[in-house]
């Protein structure tokens, strides 16, 4: 008894030494394997490892968080690393942010990591295995078969669409003359039915299922940030048992259900129209990006639920993106008279009818380019990608381990003093052709970059231009809102806690 009494200090100081020896590697309180740099040399000479508040790495530090405080919780850590890329360790994973246009460029040239992190996958049941998701070879063939939807001549054919809703846009605008418009009352409604028309092929607003869907998208973008900002949502047992699971599972269902309906219908008339019918109405249909997947079906490239989860993929990319950077550019230019009296007399060269502006008159217009580039640069409508390595692999010379998680936060790499001095001021001339020159080609990056970039961002720009030349040709745009007033919430995409207004003065014809 003596001796196992006096054996148990040495024991327990064989455990304490064992357990710190293995701790060196391997994060014991956090689960998972510490990332170390591959030339030995001291981890903090590539990357600021920032300290959690307990000894459980930083899992601690998130909980309770509402999407306000994950911005904020982002934009303080990004300042405490005085701008170098930083480390958090969080349960089974560490998670490496890059905030830096340097080391974003690796990961983004990168051929191996091109698969999408944890956050992804709270939105797996909105878009199944569609691009923004999909990996590896599905990705591949899929991105293959999909870019021909977003040729030039597509998006040609697609300026009528945008112009035809753009005058509707503006109708709805003129009854809020001389008062307060809530843009995010308006601008979504526009972004939703181009993207609903250019990839579906149908009206929205003919839809009697227009306005529950319109719902619908809404509430699933709502339990998406309820789950994006705490953890233990990230479990789907955790969920099912305390989140918006039944309003989550109800939403899906008539969002999938509106769009297969369609698919179906679609599918037929393309049968039709390779046997060389007409259709039900004999009329010529315009060709949406639906046809591509079907012509994609016809030679067995895609199935049905390929389909389905391509065309909820552009829905979902392509409708919120574009209205939240329309409407920070309108707020901008609210705010500077300046920029948007020189962005009117640039459009005082195109012809007066509307309906005769051309895609290249479009691509012309380089200042209103800028305007929408130096919005993008400020309020990214994507603040963040994620990536994960599904392998031990090297990145930016650490040995991150598999399952590592990596966010680029777009949002700060686009703020870097370095690339963009003063970049708290909005400076559309930065993004003229001569001011460019210099900067590093990943600096700006709100399409990300690489072969993970965005298919839709000419698309983007175009019909974002064409929202824009309208508003500023037909209104002046006066401020009401101002920056200071906005409280900024992550979501997937960036968003305000406060919707955002402006007030319009009609512009009388001279
Ligand atoms: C201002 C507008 C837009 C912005 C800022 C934007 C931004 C982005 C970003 C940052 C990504 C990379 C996401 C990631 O790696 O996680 C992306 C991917 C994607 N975007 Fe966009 N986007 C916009 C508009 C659109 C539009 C209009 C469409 C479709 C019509 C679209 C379709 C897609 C698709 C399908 C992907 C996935 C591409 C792939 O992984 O191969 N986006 N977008």
């Amino acid at each position: 008894m003596w001796i196992a009494l006096l054996g148990t200090p040495f024991l327990l100081a064989a455990l304490w030494f064992l357990l710190k020896k293995i701790n060196e590697k391997y994060f014991i309180l956090s689960l998972t394997y510490r990332v170390r740099t591959q030339d030995g040399s001291p981890l903090e000479s590539k990357v600021v490892v920032m300290p959690g508040k307990t000894r459980f790495g930083n899992n601690l530090d998130i909980l309770n968080f509402t999407p306000a405080s994950v911005f904020n919780f982002v934009r303080e850590s990004t300042a405490k690393a005085k701008g170098e890329n930083y480390l958090w360790y969080f349960l089974f994973a560490p998670m490496y942010n890059v905030v830096r246009a340097e080391e974003a460029e690796e990961i983004f040239q990168s051929t191996k990591l091109i698969t999408k992190n944890v956050v992804y996958e709270l939105i797996r049941p909105f878009l199944g295995d569609g691009l923004l998701i999909s990996t590896d070879q599905k990705w591949h063939s899929r991105r293959k078969a999909l870019t021909p939807a977003f040729h030039f001549n597509v998006l040609q054919s697609f300026l009528a669409i945008f112009k035809e809703e753009c005058n509707k846009l503006i109708k709805v605008l003129d009854k809020s003359v001389d008062g307060e418009l809530d843009l995010n009352q308006v601008i979504p409604q526009f972004t939703l039915n181009n993207i609903c028309e250019t990839a579906l092929g149908v009206k929205l607003d003919d839809m009697s299922e227009g306005n529950e869907y319109r719902k619908a998208i809404h509430a699933i973008e709502e339990v998406l940030i309820q789950r994006v900002c705490n953890p233990l949502m990230y479990y789907n047992w955790y969920f099912f048992l305390y989140g918006d699971y039944r309003k989550h599972s109800q939403m899906l269902r008539i969002v999938h259900d509106f769009s297969s309906k369609i698919i179906q219908k679609k599918r037929e008339l393309f049968k039709q129209k390779q046997r060389g019918e007409v259709d039900e109405f004999g009329k010529k249909q315009r060709y949406a990006m639906l046809d591509t997947l079907l012509a994609a079906e016809a030679e067995g490239q895609i199935d049905h639920q390929g389909i389905c989860d391509e065309v909820n993929t552009f829905m979902f990319e392509g409708y919120d993106t574009t209205s939240t950077c329309l409407i920070f550019t309108l707020l901008l230019l609210a705010l500077h008279e300046d920029v948007q009296q020189r962005c009117y007399e640039e459009l005082e060269n195109l012809p007066e009818d509307s309906d005769e502006i051309s895609v290249f008159q479009f691509n012309e217009l380089v200042y209103l380019e800028c305007v929408i580039k130096e919005s993008l640069r400020m309020y990214p409508s994507v603040p963040f990608i994620g990536r994960q390595c599904v392998e031990e692999c090297v990145v930016n010379g650490m040995v991150m381990p598999k399952d590592a998680q990596i966010s680029i936060h777009i949002y700060d790499v686009m703020r870097d003093p370095r690339h963009f001095p003063k970049p708290n001021e909005f400076k559309p001339e930065r993004f003229l052709p001569e001011n460019t020159v210099n900067r590093h080609p990943f600096a700006f990056v709100p399409f990300s970059a690489g072969q993970r970039n965005c298919i839709g961002q000419k698309f983007a720009i175009l019909e974002m231009k064409v929202l824009l030349a309208a508003v500023i040709r037909n209104f002046k745009l006066l401020p009401s809102t101002q920056i200071e007033d906005l409280t900024f919430e992550n979501g997937i995409v960036l968003r305000t806690q406060e919707n955002i207004k402006v007030k319009l003065v009609k512009r009388s014809k001279e």
